[in-house]
């Protein structure tokens, strides 16, 4: 087992690799010509120099990633459930404001706080370095705190003029999934995120939209709608970061200033951290990839915050909600107590 950089980042991409930097770190405002260079962006997408360029980088299996960092414990954790007051007073607003005809969804978020016997870097670390696909481990250290989790949603991936993106919305536990793939609600709040992800692509070249499928990630399930494009133009990365973000999976339908800023209002009134729901990406030889940070972990030495969001649209109901948002927590706790089995290690933590 190796002991963590004081500073690192790593970013686990669909094809089993994984590319891991080490501080420290040089922050630009574009990626450099060669080499590696992660993109670390708030929410609100807010820094000039969004860029960190790291000392030294590794492109590695996640087995080997798992082999490395996966085996450190993680110390007991003390959660406090979180109020549903706060909850509760921001869905009424929201309600409000999809029956003026505001907004069509928007999606809050909910954080829950525990504090940990001791430091939680190495544990979290771990926890995350074991996931593997379709869960995309991801994760930006420095000094005694950070984030990292393990996604399943894509924001987009970018080879030459290949450009992959996915809609992915609607969640149920397992157990309902029979019922999740006739269910109105959720395949209507799905299609929202599927329909304005192919405006956004619309003129940029041959687009190829799949079926929508059910993804199964062990407790829980989500519809997912991959979409590709052969760009007739290139763009940039930075270019396609605005046009992608915030998604309606993680944002205002319609998307305007207006309610993108009632949003990062209702975000801040319940700490949401502000890299919660952001694109996160690593660029490597004319490679970008681009995740959404959902399924993680917020920390700080001994403090830890699990944030979760759920998509609200007029059909949807308080109590629903709320126990989604308990579902998607859990997923992330899970992270950190399950066993895996690989090649290379066999850990076993429960
Ligand atoms: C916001 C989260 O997940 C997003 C919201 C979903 C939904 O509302 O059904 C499903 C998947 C993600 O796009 C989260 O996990 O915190």
């Amino acid at each position: 087992m190796n002991l963590p950089p004081e500073s690192m980042a790593w970013l686990a991409r669909s094809d089993g690799s994984v590319v891991v930097g080490e501080g420290p770190f040089v922050s630009a405002a574009e990626p450099p010509e060669s080499g590696v260079a992660f993109l670390v962006h708030d929410y609100g997408l807010t820094s000039s120099t969004p860029w960190k360029i790291p000392s030294s980088y590794r492109e590695i299996r996640t087995e080997k990633f798992a082999a490395e960092f996966g085996d450190a414990e993680m110390p007991e954790i003390h959660w406090r459930s979180p109020d549903p007051g706060p909850f509760s007073r921001v869905f009424q607003e929201i309600m409000y404001a999809i029956h003026e005809e505001e907004f069509e969804k928007t999606v809050p978020v909910v954080v829950e706080t525990g504090e940990a016997e001791q430091p939680v870097g190495a544990g979290v670390i771990a926890a995350m370095a074991r996931q593997q696909t379709p869960l995309c481990s991801y994760g930006w250290v420095q000094e005694n705190g950070g984030f990292a989790g393990a996604t399943p949603e894509l924001l987009f991936s970018l080879q030459g003029k290949h450009l992959q993106t996915m809609a992915l919305a609607g969640t149920a536990r397992s157990e309902d999934r029979e019922v999740f793939a006739v269910d109105e609600k959720e395949i209507m709040e799905h299609e929202y995120v599927a329909k304005t992800l192919e405006t956004k692509l619309l003129g940029l070249g041959a687009m190829c939209r799949k079926p929508r499928e059910i993804l199964n990630l062990g407790s829980l399930v989500h519809f997912l709608t991959l979409i590709s494009v052969e760009l007739a133009a290139p763009l940039s990365v930075d270019e396609l970061v605005e046009r992608f973000h915030p998604t309606p999976a993680l944002g205002p339908l319609p998307r305007t200033d207006r309610t993108l800023a009632m949003l990062k209002n209702w975000r801040s009134q319940l700490h949401c951290p502000s890299h919660f729901g952001s694109p996160f990406g690593v660029w490597k030889d004319g490679r970008f990839d681009a995740v959404v940070t959902i399924r993680g972990i917020w920390w700080h030495e001994n403090q830890v915050h699990i944030p979760a969001g759920c998509g609200i649209i007029k059909a949807s109901r308080l109590v629903n909600e709320w126990r989604e948002l308990r579902l998607k927590r859990e997923s992330v706790k899970r992270f950190m107590e399950q066993s895996i089995i690989s090649d290379t290690l066999a850990v076993k933590k429960y």
